[in-house]
């Protein structure tokens, strides 16, 4: 570095320091969503933001997806894949697809990516440590031909039963990055494929973050008007799906959200990955970019 680059960078460092003093030594879980992944050079600024994170006093825990991927390599194939209540459902062919895309390829690219950044990740799945255990997840739908509401049997997909999370802080205490596929055991020795902002949620929880930042493909939640809500309480996001401003794949997210903040998290925020850098952006600025749902 040059005298002049050490003048600019100190007054860049002097105003980022009161936000890295607010995050210093707590974890933050990022929920890396298939759809914030397909541009490289916006998964080499996410696995920059992460590795700035960690040496700025931060303990990041990334959580992946990989829908979109998944998909592709099924279609490659020849498996055909269907969502219901916007989960996969999995059958026995499927799951060994899920667990091979995500706590393989797209776990191991995640961990080099961030490692090339300078970072220490290490990649692990429910299956490491115990880590997260799965049960079946049983889910009612309204049946559209006789208007009843019935159980619907989407294979192996689980729901977190347990987590049980020496090994992450084992990870944590030696300054590591954990990177977690959303894949789980069950008792019944089956593989589950968990939806991965479930998965999250339960992680946060758990760990007793206090962030958990949900990086999807929208600014965060919008009005009705398509305008970007700054700030969210529970009972408001609550009335947002009750007056279906709130639809689709943002339901379950903002559930999870619930979910998380009612487990001892502090905030959650839903924000835009294809931003460069967007996770900076949340946490080192004023107002953040995303929506930040608090209790
Ligand atoms: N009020 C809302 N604000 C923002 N997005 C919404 C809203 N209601 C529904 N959505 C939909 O939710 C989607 C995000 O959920 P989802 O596709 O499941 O995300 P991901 O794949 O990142 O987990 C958005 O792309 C948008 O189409
Ligand atoms: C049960 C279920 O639907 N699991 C998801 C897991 C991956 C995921 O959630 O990925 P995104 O975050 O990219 O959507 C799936 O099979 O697609």
């Amino acid at each position: 570095m040059t005298t002049q680059d050490i003048h600019s960078h100190a007054h860049i460092i002097a105003q980022a320091l009161p936000y890295m003093q607010r995050y210093d030594k707590r974890r933050v879980v990022v929920k890396y969503g298939g759809h914030a992944m397909g541009d490289p050079e916006l998964g080499k600024a996410f696995a920059r933001d992460i590795t700035l994170l960690r040496q700025s006093g931060v303990h990041p825990v990334v959580v992946h997806g990989g829908g979109p991927q998944i998909g592709s390599m099924l279609k490659r194939l020849g498996i055909v894949s269907e969502f219901r209540g916007g989960l996969r459902v999995t059958d026995k062919a499927t799951v060994e697809i899920v667990e091979m895309v995500l706590a393989g390829s797209i776990n191991k690219e995640i961990v080099q990516s961030i490692n090339a950044e300078g970072g220490r990740a290490v990649g692990l799945c429910g299956k490491d440590g115990n880590l997260v255990t799965a049960t079946k997840l049983q889910r009612t739908m309204i049946d559209p031909d006789s208007n009843i509401e019935k159980l619907i049997d989407l294979g192996f997909v689980g729901e977190p039963a347990e987590v049980n999370p020496t090994m992450l802080e084992l990870v944590l205490k030696e300054d590591l990055i954990p990177v977690l596929a959303p894949v789980a055991p069950g008792a019944d020795g089956e593989t589950y494929n968990i939806n991965a902002d479930t998965f999250a949620g339960a992680i946060a929880g758990a760990l007793n973050a206090k962030r958990l930042l949900f990086l999807t493909d929208v600014p965060g939640v919008l009005d009705k008007d398509g305008t970007l809500i700054k700030q969210l309480t529970v009972a408001k996001a609550r009335a947002l799906i009750a007056d279906g401003t709130i639809s689709g794949g943002m339901i379950p997210k903002v559930e999870t959200c619930i979910e998380a903040l009612d487990r001892g998290v502090e905030g959650v925020v839903i924000l835009d990955g294809k931003v460069p850098h967007a996770v900076l952006l949340e946490l080192y600025t004023d107002h953040g970019v995303g929506t930040l749902i608090r209790p």
